[in-house]
């Protein structure tokens, strides 16, 4: 897959899917495969996803995905470009038929338009699919329409999924998104208490607008440098050690003794173990931990 940062390319011959994507949930990618399919026509197949990063526009929500994260999860089977288009304040402001003729048709010479039945874009979301038909003719492309795909008839969307993760809900989440939820980062440098008591933790920075699961410890695996370990996360405070209010994503990673400060680790939270809870001392947080990993180590063996 090529990767586009930014609004400065030209194309021609494309099919083009569009939308912030954010989750890159089961509906999101009947819309992919679609794409992807067009290929049969002699189109390049390209995912133009709207970044909302917060240095492109103020007052964002936190994001399911980053658009690194967007890349990862794209995965094996992903389009041939794969655009992240700087959401701007400019672009929020764009008329539905501006970005259609601007966009879609002089800068990416567009053949195909793949689009959910629910789209929705430009000024005050006015464009939607038959906007997108409408123009059709006019500029000379194809639209297809894809169905929405429902979870017992509620369509699915990141909203959704959203207020699955802020209900503490992450196995719907999971569900919903249609792959384990993950979390990208560089492991950055903790207090180094955890290996006092033979319980070093790798912490995970992640950027300041990435949605973060409800507080708590869990089953996760980690993939760093191509390999898959075992570990347990505990996300949020670290009320036995100290009183500090900023949350961390923290992994013990389990029958793992290298240094890997720096390196990118891609996260999976697979299930939900226990609440952050406030222990007497770091100990005490090693004997729970040592309980929790004996109850989920069968569990962890099944998912590696
Ligand atoms: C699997 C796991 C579970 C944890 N559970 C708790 C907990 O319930 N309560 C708590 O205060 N801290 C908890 N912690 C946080 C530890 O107290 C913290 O990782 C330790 O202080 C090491 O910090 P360091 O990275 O600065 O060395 C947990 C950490 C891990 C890895
Ligand atoms: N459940 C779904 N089924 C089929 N297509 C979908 C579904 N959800 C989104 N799409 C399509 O995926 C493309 C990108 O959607 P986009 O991310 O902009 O919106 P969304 O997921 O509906 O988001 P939100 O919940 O944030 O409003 C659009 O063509 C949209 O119609």
């Amino acid at each position: 897959m090529r990767l586009i940062n930014g609004n400065d390319f030209k194309m021609d011959n494309t099919c083009v899917a569009f939308g912030q994507f954010d989750g890159l949930h089961r509906g999101h990618r009947a819309v992919i495969d679609k794409l992807i399919e067009q290929k049969n026509k002699n189109l390049t197949s390209v995912m133009l996803s709207f970044d909302y990063n917060p240095t492109n526009i103020f007052g964002v929500n936190d994001v399911i995905y980053t658009e690194e994260e967007k890349q990862i999860i794209l995965g094996e089977n992903p389009p041939d470009v794969m655009i992240s288009y700087p959401f701007t304040s400019e672009m929020a402001a764009m008329k539905a038929e501006v970005f259609i003729k601007d966009i879609l048709v002089d800068q990416l010479g567009v053949k195909v338009v793949v689009a959910g039945e629910n789209c929705r874009f430009g000024k005050d979301c006015s464009g939607n699919i038959e906007t997108l038909k409408h123009y059709a003719s006019i500029y000379g492309y194809d639209v297809i329409c894809l169905e929405t795909i429902k979870e017992n008839e509620q369509t699915i969307t990141s909203s959704i999924i959203r207020e699955a993760f802020e209900e503490g809900f992450l196995d719907k989440a999971n569900h919903l998104l249609g792959h384990i939820f993950k979390m990208l980062g560089e492991v950055v440098h903790g207090k180094a208490i955890g290996r006092t008591v033979g319980m070093p933790t790798a912490n995970l920075g992640v950027p300041s607008n990435k949605l973060i699961p409800k507080h708590g410890v869990y089953a996760t695996l980690s993939e760093i440098d191509g390999e898959v370990l075992q570990g347990l996360t505990n996300i949020g405070l670290r009320p036995s050690v100290d009183d500090h209010s900023y949350v961390t994503i923290e992994t013990f990673l389990l029958d793992f003794s290298r240094s890997i400060y720096g390196k990118k680790i891609t996260l999976d939270v697979h299930s939900y173990i226990r609440g952050v809870q406030k222990f007497k001392n770091i100990d005490e947080v090693k004997n729970q931990v040592d309980k929790d990993i004996e109850s989920i180590r069968s569990y962890l063996n099944a998912i590696q």
